[in-house]
């Protein structure tokens, strides 16, 4: 049983009475120019890799979008290729080249996430330099009867991909929203009322060289609520409660309709050459989800 109060041994006593033990004197070299540096020592390593680098890094950025920046915390992989002859990349020149551009003010637009990507190939001296940047984007959102405002966001995503032996770049761009589903099935088949669901709705889209004034964010977010038998809202009075209930009802859909009807809206946009839409919609007369997708390639057709 303790007595109180206690007298403490000092921190270093206690550490010591916990298992710590002091650095043995090592034989190996402490200074960096005496240190072997394995990545690059040359050899036949039997394959070239398209992409070696580190994910789930987590970050502050800020990012422009048209006329307005907006700062949130993002997550990033940063990758390059990698020849045959030599073990591995300097991984540290990663993190280092983002603390760099963090402090020379780096805005996120998609011409400097290409930058960035060159810059990343040029420094780990491989032809190709990648990226992925994740992060919630934030806008406002207005009730449809009171027009009270809130803060919704989306998940969003922009994957950078430069050649620097070609000078080719690919940039797509990815966004996850919310929204509100009514099953058409159940609307139909009631005598009274019709079950609905939170679907997920996912795209992803690879843009068009031109395609640098495409406010590509809205039109995706656009895409999918549009779509929607209703879209979501942080402030609703009952006057906006009665008008997205209705609305849901008068526009029912499926997984398969949301898909069908978000891929036309997609295929009409100009700057996107490609595209992947799913919805989930999390169900709430089952256990389970209901899924549909599809992938299209506008150039392949
Ligand atoms: N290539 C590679 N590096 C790893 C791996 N796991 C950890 N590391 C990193 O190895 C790093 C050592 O960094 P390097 O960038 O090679 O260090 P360096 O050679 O002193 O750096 P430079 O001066 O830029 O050449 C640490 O940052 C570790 O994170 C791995 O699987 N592959």
């Amino acid at each position: 049983m303790s007595t109180y109060p206690i007298t403490l041994p000092t921190k270093e006593e206690r550490h010591k009475l916990f298992g710590s033990v002091p650095p043995i004197k090592g034989t190996k070299p402490t200074e960096k120019e005496k240190m072997i540096d394995l990545q690059n020592t040359p050899k036949n390593f039997l394959f070239a890799l398209d992409a070696v680098g580190i994910s789930n890094v987590k970050h502050p950025v800020v990012i422009q979008d048209g006329e307005t920046t907006q700062a949130t915390i993002a997550t990033f992989e940063l990758s390059t290729s990698l020849v045959q002859d030599r073990k591995g990349i300097n991984m540290s020149r990663l993190t280092e080249q983002l603390d760099q551009y963090h402090h020379e003010g780096w805005v996120v637009t998609n011409e400097s996430l290409i930058q960035f990507a060159r810059d990343l190939a040029e420094r780990m001296e491989q032809a190709e330099g990648q990226l992925t940047i994740r992060y919630p984007w934030f806008f406002s959102r207005k009730a449809p009867a009171t027009g009270l405002s809130g803060l919704m966001n989306a998940e969003v995503w922009q994957t950078v991909s430069v050649n620097t032996e070609t000078d080719e770049a690919t940039l797509s761009v990815g966004l996850t929203i919310n929204v509100t589903t009514l099953c058409p099935c159940s609307k139909e088949i009631s005598e009274y009322s019709a079950h609905n669901q939170r679907g997920y709705v996912t795209m992803e889209a690879s843009l068009r060289d031109e395609a640098e004034e495409f406010n590509w964010k809205q039109e995706l977010l656009d895409a999918a609520e549009s779509n929607a038998s209703a879209p979501l809202h942080p402030v609703l009075k009952r006057p906006d409660e009665k008008r997205v209930t209705e609305m849901a009802y008068e526009n029912p859909r499926f997984v398969e309709d949301m898909v069908r009807l978000i891929a036309a809206d997609l295929y009409e946009m100009d700057p996107i050459a490609s595209f992947f839409v799913e919805c989930r919609n999390e169900e709430t007369i089952h256990q389970h989800d209901a899924i549909a997708r599809i992938t299209f390639d506008k150039d392949a057709q």
